[in-house]
């Protein structure tokens, strides 16, 4: 929690916590406690920061460490805010093309880059601030630059970003020994990861064995002749356990940079399909503070969870993605309900008997059970998992291969028509398929605002407003979700605002103003959604909302008389 987080408060009988004076500030995050001033309640916040938080940490047998509410929480609220334990280059083998600057995390192309002074590892550029920071790469490059040579070719063999997580885990211990102690307390799911097993091969030769040859057993060498410990914990089972905890628990950092960092506290918030929380990440000049907000009202006594996968995948994809992470079985309602809340995300159409489909859904009888049935709401129809498996596996390939390769609204359409034919129109397939689809009406040559037709205006508001429910049930705080929504509420403005300039003079003028209003909230609604997001695709989308904003105000300046008039016609109808 910050502690310069302080709002003025309205009640005039609070006292200051510090001085017990007359307080006009309240605590921002708890909302319980005032100070008369700034500076008191700087001075009070390592009293209030235990207090202030509004969860405890509780252990079951289910879920090991998870956090509850001690309180009720608002939408919006601080949940909490805190600086990471860790930080560095995600932990992801690059094999060609751009890796991270270990200073900034900016791309950037090691082959031509210029190099680290200290380490001679790839850098953006000799000055760049991160290198010398001993929270970054400052005390690394001491054990990088024990490997004397520098690499000719291979560069991507030969410096390997992605394990320079594990050396900054490890440095921990000549940095602060409690954010070690911290770090090796969290998950490391060993007991899924020990010999034999695939990853557990993959990080002896992917982590162990490089840092050991290049840098580590150098170290060995210093050490002796310092005869003194440099590096106390540094074996290879420690290793194993870090990428453990690492792949378990940390965050990747969504500010266009290749990061990830773990967290002391928010890496104890436990998974749920449809999550009750959304966070956001300082910059580097804040040292990638994370804040933690409420995304729904959480009542006391609810657990506060976040989201580790994706929240429109289906249900089968969702929970073997987790088994295989993060080495659980997910429980939640939205896994337990085979209609996924209603939105029917992972429901077939039922192909009936005799190829006459009957109209029914296919829906698996037992969703936590992966060797569940499937069966027809409507006949008797029913699939065994691998039938469903291999159907939405094949169709996923499909879909992929033609999202990639840049296609026409043609082709999209002729896609869409297809997987129709076997899944429901809400399934995540053909939601992903409908949500591309509709990018493209308005944007690509043959259906430019002045070429699209009134049909496909038409139905490019209907499948906003189709996906815009799906999302929000999935996603009711837009906790996850928000460049999907962002976008939508966008694309549901465009196609609104084509539709009535180009029919103003024409169509019925109550249902024009009807689009208009709905135009109109859809951008504040895509406006409130994007706030947060600092991706750049998030920052271009607020820019478009910007340019939107304003061609809207214009229109909306000319026709102010006529929209008045016809609004106060629609409220006398609506009276009488
Ligand atoms: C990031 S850690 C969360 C903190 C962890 N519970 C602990 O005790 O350190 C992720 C791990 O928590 C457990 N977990 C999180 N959400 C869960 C859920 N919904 N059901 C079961 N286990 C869960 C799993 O063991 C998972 O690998």
């Amino acid at each position: 929690m910050s502690e310069e987080a302080a709002n003025s408060n309205s009640s005039p009988a609070s006292v200051c916590a510090e001085c017990q004076q007359p307080a006009n500030l309240k605590c921002s995050g708890c909302k319980l406690v005032s100070y008369c001033s700034k500076d008191h309640q700087k001075n009070n916040w390592q009293v209030h920061k235990t207090l202030c938080r509004p969860f405890e940490i509780q252990t079951s047998p289910d879920l090991g460490k998870h956090l509850i509410a001690t309180r009720d929480i608002q939408p919006g609220d601080m949940i909490l805010c805190e600086s990471p334990l860790v930080y560095g280059p995600r932990p992801h083998i690059v094999e060609a093309g751009p890796v991270p600057c270990v200073g900034c995390f900016k791309l950037i192309m090691c082959e031509q880059s210029p190099r680290c002074d200290g380490c001679g590892w790839p850098v953006c550029h000799s000055s760049c601030q991160g290198l010398k920071d001993p929270t970054n790469h400052g005390l690394e490059c001491l054990i990088l630059g024990l490997r004397p040579e520098g690499a000719i070719n291979n560069f991507h063999d030969f410096y390997r970003q992605d394990t320079l997580m594990v050396v900054r885990c490890l440095l921990l211990q000549k940095k602060g020994q409690k954010k070690w102690e911290q770090l090796m307390e969290l998950e490391p799911h060993l007991e899924a990861r020990g010999r034999g097993t695939d990853v557990y091969k993959n990080v002896e030769e992917r982590i162990v064995n490089y840092l050991e040859d290049n840098f580590l057993s150098r170290l060995k060498d210093l050490e002796r002749k310092a005869e003194r410990d440099l590096l106390p914990e540094a074996s290879a089972s420690v290793i194993h356990r870090i990428a453990g905890i690492l792949d378990v628990n940390a965050l990747e950092i969504n500010q266009d940079a290749e990061l990830s960092a773990v967290y002391p506290t928010t890496s104890l918030l436990e998974h749920s399909c449809i999550c009750n929380t959304y966070h956001v990440f300082d910059d580097a000049s804040q040292n990638y503070k994370i804040t933690v907000r409420a995304a729904v009202p959480i009542k006391k006594g609810e657990h506060i969870s976040t989201m580790y996968t994706h929240a429109l995948w289906g249900t089968q994809a969702r929970r073997e993605h987790l088994k295989e992470t993060k080495y659980f079985s997910c429980n939640c309602r939205r896994c337990k309900d085979p209609t996924e809340l209603g939105t029917y995300l992972s429901a077939l159409k039922c192909i009936g008997v005799d190829d006459r489909p009957c109209g029914g859904n296919q829906l698996a009888i037992n969703p936590c059970d992966p060797n569940t049935e499937w069966a027809c709401d409507k006949c008797e129809v029913k699939l065994t998992n691998d039938e469903v498996a291999y159907l939405v596996n094949k169709i996923g390939e499909e879909v992929d291969y033609v999202q990639l390769s840049n296609p026409t609204v043609k082709e999209m359409r002729e896609l869409l028509t297809k997987i129709l034919t076997f899944l429901h129109p809400h399934h995540y397939h053909i939601y992903s398929v409908k949500h591309s689809l509709l990018q493209l009406y308005g944007y690509q040559q043959g259906y430019l605002p002045n070429q699209i037709s009134d049909e496909l205006l038409i139905k490019k508001s209907e499948m906003c407003r189709e996906l815009i429910e799906v999302t929000k049930t999935v996603d009711p705080g837009n906790a996850r979700l928000t460049l999907y929504s962002g976008v939508l509420y966008h694309e549901l403005f465009l196609a609104n605002a084509f539709y009535v300039k180009r029919k103003w003079h024409v169509e019925d003028k109550k249902q024009m103003v009807l689009l208009v209003e709905e135009a109109v909230s859809a951008l504040a609604e895509a406006k409130q959604i994007l706030k947060n997001e600092s991706s750049a695709a998030g920052q271009k989308l607020r820019a478009l909302l910007a340019t939107s904003n304003k061609e809207l105000r214009n229109w909306m300046d000319r026709y102010r008389e006529d929209m008045e008039t016809i609004k106060k016609e629609m409220n006398a109808t609506t009276t009488v």
